[in-house]
This record gives structure tokens, sequence and C-alpha cells, in this order.
């Protein structure tokens, strides 16, 4: 468990004082994939950094496990780091050292490996990443998904219970977004391995995470569970990464709705709901007809979604509404 209190951060430089984090409160529980989103400059890779002390906090604490990391002297700090795996953007590999060692690095700086246990383990991390047969390439050699998986690796080889992740799948494209992300998710389930992860993208939010915090001008502005937030943001900010997500544009949106007639509704849907067929049942039952304006059925992790604008006209409204809401849809007026 990460338990930040009070934690701020102010950079200086050229005279100037430049406020990244202001007192933040935090709690990440163990075991969760929690997930970091905001625009550029608004604190996330400070917040990220504070975990490890890649960046030291201008005040406040920060407990993980129960333990004051900003207490640890240096040789407290190095072990801790032993149990603190990261990757990151632009994979931070060395370019003349093979993929084996360049997952072999960390093994080998800590000093308590030999020569057969260390092979061993590099050939279980490369097995585990998909790597086998790429063992003795150069990252040069590499695609961007494959690198990645070799950063993934070298971050799990010292058996790290936390993974941070800087904008890990921001220079892939989103095929190869998707099976980083896959493999993220399987880390996390069967290795118990908790992990933090930093994007401007609520699509790697919604696929991995279970929890998310929305950062905005060196604070959080919302958190919660992913479907709470992705499917009824509340900050400004929030609802503008769900509607980049889902490309929606607003304001074509407003003018489209003006077009048509009767209420108009957002209807979502959630896990078993999803597929239930029961807009024709509901629409047969109370008399009142429906066009649908914009929809979509997608994922939260392995949760399934759906989210409908419906217009509607006759028939009696207020019984659809309650028939709706008792098969557990949630339910906005739009207009
Ligand atoms: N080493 C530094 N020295 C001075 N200012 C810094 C330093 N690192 C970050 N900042 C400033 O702190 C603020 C927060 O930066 P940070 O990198 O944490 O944001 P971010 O959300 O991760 O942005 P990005 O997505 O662009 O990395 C920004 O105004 C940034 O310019």
């Amino acid at each position: 468990m990460i338990e930040f209190q009070q934690v701020h951060k102010t950079y200086r430089a050229d005279g100037r004082e430049i406020p990244a984090l202001h007192a933040t409160d935090l709690r990440i529980e163990e075991g969760e994939v929690f997930g970091l989103i905001g625009h550029s400059g608004a604190g996330k890779s400070t917040l990220l950094r504070l975990i490890n002390r890649l960046e030291e906090p201008s005040g406040g604490r920060i407990l993980v496990n129960d333990e004051d990391v900003t207490a640890l002297d240096a040789t407290g700090l190095r072990r801790f780091r032993q149990r603190v795996g990261m990757i990151f953007q632009h994979f931070n590999l060395l370019s003349s050292k093979t993929v084996a060692d360049n997952i072999a690095m960390p093994l080998r700086l800590s000093g308590a490996w030999n020569r057969v246990s260390l092979d061993r383990r590099v050939a279980e991390l490369l097995e585990r990443v998909g790597l086998r047969e790429q063992a003795h390439k150069y990252p040069a050699q590499l695609s961007g998904g494959q690198k990645q998986r070799v950063g993934i690796a070298r971050a799990l080889a010292t058996g790290p219970d936390l993974l941070l992740c800087d904008e890990a799948t921001s220079a892939l494209d989103p095929q190869t977004t998707a099976q980083v992300l896959r493999l993220l998710a399987e880390i996390n389930r069967e290795l118990k391995l908790t992990i933090v992860l930093i994007t401007h993208e609520m699509d790697v939010i919604r696929r991995v995470c279970d929890r998310v915090a929305v950062m905005d001008g060196g604070r959080i502005v919302e958190q919660g569970t992913v479907a709470d937030v992705f499917l009824h943001p509340r900050h400004p900010t929030t609802q503008r990464f769900v509607l980049e997500d889902e490309q929606v544009d607003e304001h074509e949106q407003l003018a489209d709705f003006a077009q048509v007639p009767g209420r108009i509704l957002r209807l979502t849907f959630r896990g078993e709901a999803t597929y239930a067929p029961l807009l024709g049942r509901v629409a047969r039952e109370t008399g009142v007809d429906y066009s649908i304006l914009a929809g979509r059925i997608d994922r939260i992790k392995d949760t399934p979604y759906g989210q409908l604008t419906l217009s509607l006209v006759g028939g009696d409204l207020i019984a659809a509404v309650a028939r709706l809401e008792a098969a557990n849809v949630h339910i906005e007026v739009l207009r």
C-alpha cells in the first residue's frame, strides 16, 4: 500500500519556483492497477517519481507498506528500490547490450546472483514477456513493442512488488499498446504486483486500471474506480478526457440533438445489463418510441458497459424510465 500524506513538490529553476505538486493525500492499495491521467505539465511524472524518490519531496510523508520512504538513508533507499521496478516511455535500454544483458543488468548490480541462477532468471523473464527468441538481439533490431517488453522484463528482474510505469505506451501504435497493456494486466494478476501508471490517454486507463486519479495544475481533481470516473465524470478536465476517448465533438453533437424531437436521455448499462434485450421490451410495454443518437458498447477492464443516447417520443415516458432504472440502467436527462 502506498500512502501520500500532504506531499508537495516545488522545483527551483533559474531563481523561479515551480509548484509541480500541491499538498496531496493519496492511497494506492496493494495489488491494484492505479492510473494517473492528466495533460502535459499536470504533475503526473512528479507524483510518480516521488514514490521511489527519483524526485525528493519538498514536504510531506510517503509510506510504502508502512515504511516511511521519505526518511530512508542511502542504504535504505537502495534496498527499497530493489522492490520497485520502473518502465519508461522511451524504454531506456542500453543499445550496446543484448536483450538478455539488458534484462540481467539489475541482477548484476544487486550482486546477489551467481552465473547459473542469473541465467535461469533471465530465461524465465524472457519467457514471461514472450521474447525467448530475441535473447541475443540488440535493441536496435527490435520493434517498439518488443523494446518495451525488454523494459518490463528488466523492471521485473529483482522480483519487485511495485511497478511504476511512466507513459509506458505513449511511443507505441494502438495495436502494440493493447498488447503491452495486456501483458501489464497479466503481470498484475499473476504476480500480484501493484502497478502505478501515468498516461494522457483515457483508453489506457479504461483497458487496464482499477482506479484512477485525474490531475490538473498539480492537484488531483477527481478520483475513484475507473467505471465511476469514466462513466460519470464530474470535473471538466475528466469530462474532456472522456469525450476525447469517445472521439465525440461536443458542438457537433449539440447541433445534431437540436434536430430531433422529444426528450433526450443518456443510458448507461454495466455488466450483464449491457447485453440484455431491454430497450425493445420497455418500448413495447410503455408505447415509447425511441431513436438512437449516439452509442458505444465496450469494456472497462473486464466489465462490459454500454452508453446510449436516445431521443424518446410518445407513450408513458415516466413508466419507461422507471422500468429502465429497475433494471439497473443509470439515466441522465440531457434535454
Ligand atoms: N526538473 C524540473 N525542473 C523544473 N521544473 C520542472 C521539472 N520537472 C517538472 N517541472 C515542471 O513541473 C510541472 C509538472 O511537471 P510534470 O513533468 O510532473 O508533469 P506531467 O503531468 O508529467 O507532464 P508530461 O506529461 O509533459 O510529462 C511542469 O510545470 C513542469 O514544467
